[in-house]
């Protein structure tokens, strides 16, 4: 069967991850989490006090411990998704906080973490056979994914969603800081300078906020499979 790169990219909490990691799962690809990495680096930064106190970031001191700053994913069986570890600590559910969540698009906006995770996903998808979801992975990561989405929903949706899942794990949540991040980082991620959030003009839209999960799966999968052929 031919092997090919799928590019998801779109808003903050619409799905991506949840519609990225079923298709792997179900075609036996990769998956990529690429929010997850620049999560890890914002989680990096908190733990070693490279945030000032107004919030901004040290910049300088970053980029001295960029090369400190390892990132690994491992298949959990449990769970039958990746996890994610920063420098062989596990750090999936540490990574999935408000706080980090508040910090992320910041982090993500600096040219030189950019650099830095953006050569370890094309390391990742060299060999074709990936699911990637993030923002960039279109129009930057892999220009040439033979599959681009990129999904949409509205900002209600997307933090409702995002809260119905932090209270059944347990987290502390609020609804309206929620929503506030989400269309805080919904404008950041598509203001930076670097890499901004666009749709690729050969990505084929998608508006989940109707859907359910199972349908937009089966929508995903009709799509690959005009892709690879079958
Ligand atoms: N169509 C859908 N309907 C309802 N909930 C959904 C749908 N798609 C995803 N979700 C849920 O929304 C939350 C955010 O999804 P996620 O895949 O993490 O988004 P993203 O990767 O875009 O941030 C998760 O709890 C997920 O289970
Ligand atoms: N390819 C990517 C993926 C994420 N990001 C950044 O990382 C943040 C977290 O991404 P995420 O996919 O985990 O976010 P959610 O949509 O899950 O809330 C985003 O808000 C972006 O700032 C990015 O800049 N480029």
């Amino acid at each position: 069967m031919k092997k090919i790169t799928i590019a998801i990219d779109g808003f903050s909490s619409c799905g991506k991850s949840t519609m990225a990691k079923d298709l792997a799962k179900q075609l036996g690809y990769i998956y990529v989490d690429t929010g997850a990495m620049y999560r890890a680096v914002t989680l990096f930064a908190m733990q070693h006090g490279l945030f000032n106190a107004d919030g901004s970031v040290k910049t300088q001191d970053l980029q001295q411990q960029m090369s400190h700053i390892n990132i690994t994913f491992k298949f959990n069986k449990l769970t039958g998704r990746p996890d994610t570890y920063l420098n062989n600590e596990l750090v999936e559910s540490n990574i999935r906080t408000l706080e980090v969540s508040n910090h992320v698009s910041q982090i993500a906006a600096i040219p030189f973490v950019r650099e830095a995770m953006v050569a370890q996903q094309q390391r990742l998808g060299k060999d074709k056979a990936v699911v990637m979801d993030g923002r960039d992975i279109g129009t930057v990561v892999f220009p040439e994914a033979e599959l681009k989405v990129f999904v949409t929903a509205s900002a209600e949706v997307r933090a409702q969603r995002r809260y119905d899942e932090l209270k059944e794990k347990g987290m502390p949540a609020d609804f309206n800081d929620i929503l506030k991040n989400v269309e805080e980082r919904d404008y950041l991620d598509s203001h930076r300078e670097v890499s901004p959030l666009r749709k690729a003009p050969d990505a084929i839209e998608l508006d989940n906020s109707h859907m359910t999960i199972a349908e937009q799966s089966d929508w995903l999968m009709k799509l690959v499979k005009e892709r690879i052929g079958e």
